[in-house]
């Protein structure tokens, strides 16, 4: 469905995007995970043809975005970080333009809008203003416009940020409700979200792809990270002693405590947690040597997270200053626009491009 081939952008001499490539099949919920500053939404922007690539191919359902980007964006619906509302008008009259701007018409518009509002369930809203909803409303809504045109693919750009718990609740259960019809791509860096939601998941982290598997799969492959961890009155040789009597222990590391104890991690590749914790009691008690705390940690995916991302220095990765978030977000806002009202973007250089967009804004308002 998405085929992502040798996908570079580079903004300057930063390389934000980094020789990206993986396939996307159709009809699953694929999480796009990664930390701040992964490249998460310079790749979905290019994606869904809202911005140009350094280098590389990305084809939606057999059309390249670059080459037919027209045929590839029917394919998608894109709700990005920022959805690009008009907060003056309702619900209803924000779909309906958005409709036409995807080249609905008559009945069959009529029908999709009415379908929409009643899958994102925003009934008892759909006439009042947008700058009146909540935010989780409001998400929505947003989610509703990229439904609109009944596309294959569904891309969401981070759509629990700032929502509250019920809120984030309820539009997680409607992105499950819309992985039954389509394939969707949901971008967070929350691991719990990726967790609950999705059938497979890509980490990326410095722009570059470093693991894509389904979660359950990706916790097994840390199988190894299993840990016991316990504090003991024994001595480092003891514990080296019952260690070589264990046997599955691939790891072991100490810490001296405050109170003149050790402080002992093991890590393990077995998932008999519970057999080797018994063994491990019962040689201390032999030796009359008390244990306390034994605790026991299975990996999860914040670990695989963790250890595959901490390799990314996050020094390499710049910060953005307040003029690059208002620039980024006034770029969000475009693409949205650029999106369902067809502006012609140059986006050859990104800083001679927003300086355009800057005066056009300021020359509309004076
Ligand atoms: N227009 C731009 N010009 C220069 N650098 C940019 C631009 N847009 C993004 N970047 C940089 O590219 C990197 C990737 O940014 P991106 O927004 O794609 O990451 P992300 O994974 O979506 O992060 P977040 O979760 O914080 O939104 C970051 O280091 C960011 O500062």
């Amino acid at each position: 469905m998405i085929s992502v081939k040798h996908l570079t952008k580079c903004y300057g001499e930063f390389t934000a995007v980094d020789d990206l490539s993986f396939e996307i099949d159709e009809g699953h919920v694929y999480g796009f995970l990664g930390p701040n500053g992964a490249g998460k939404s310079t790749t979905m922007n290019i994606i869904t043809g809202c911005l140009s690539a350094t280098s590389g191919q990305v084809t939606i359902d057999g059309h390249d975005i670059f080459e037919e980007p027209k045929e590839a964006k029917r394919a998608i619906g894109y709700l990005p970080e920022i959805p690009p509302l008009y907060t003056n008008e309702t619900p209803e009259e924000y779909l309906k333009f958005v409709a036409e701007a995807k080249g609905l018409k008559g009945k069959e518009m009529d029908r999709q809008i009415e379908g929409v509002i009643s899958q994102t369930r925003i009934q008892n809203v759909r006439k009042r203003l947008i700058s009146k909803l909540s935010k989780g409303y409001r998400q929505r809504v947003g989610i509703a416009q990229a439904l609109l045109g009944n596309p294959k693919v569904i891309i969401l750009d981070e759509p629990t940020v700032g929502l509250d718990p019920i809120q984030i609740i309820e539009i997680r259960d409607l992105i499950k409700q819309l992985g039954k019809n389509h394939t969707v791509i949901l971008s967070s860096h929350i691991l719990s979200e990726v967790q609950a939601i999705c059938e497979k998941v890509l980490i990326i982290s410095g722009g570059k792809l470093i693991a894509f598997d389904e979660p359950e799969h990706l916790e097994k492959s840390l199988a190894g990270s299993n840990e016991i961890l316990f504090t003991t009155e024994a001595t480092r040789e003891e514990v080296e002693e019952v260690k070589s009597l264990l046997g599955e222990i691939t790891e072991v590391s100490y810490r001296e405590t405050q109170d003149g104890l050790l402080s002992v991690t093991m890590k393990t590749d077995s998932d008999d947690i519970r057999g080797i914790s018994r063994k491990l009691s019962m040689e201390f008690a032999k030796r009359e040597k008390a244990l306390y705390e034994l605790t026991s940690k299975k990996a999860n995916l914040e670990d695989i997270f963790l250890e595959l991302t901490e390799a990314a220095d996050p020094a390499d990765v710049p910060e953005k200053d307040s003029e690059q978030v208002k620039a980024d977000l006034r770029d969000m806002e475009i693409s949205g626009l650029e999106e369902i009202g067809g502006l012609e973007k140059d986006e050859t250089d990104e800083e001679e491009y927003r300086n355009k967009k800057k005066q056009e804004e300021e020359e509309k308002t004076e």
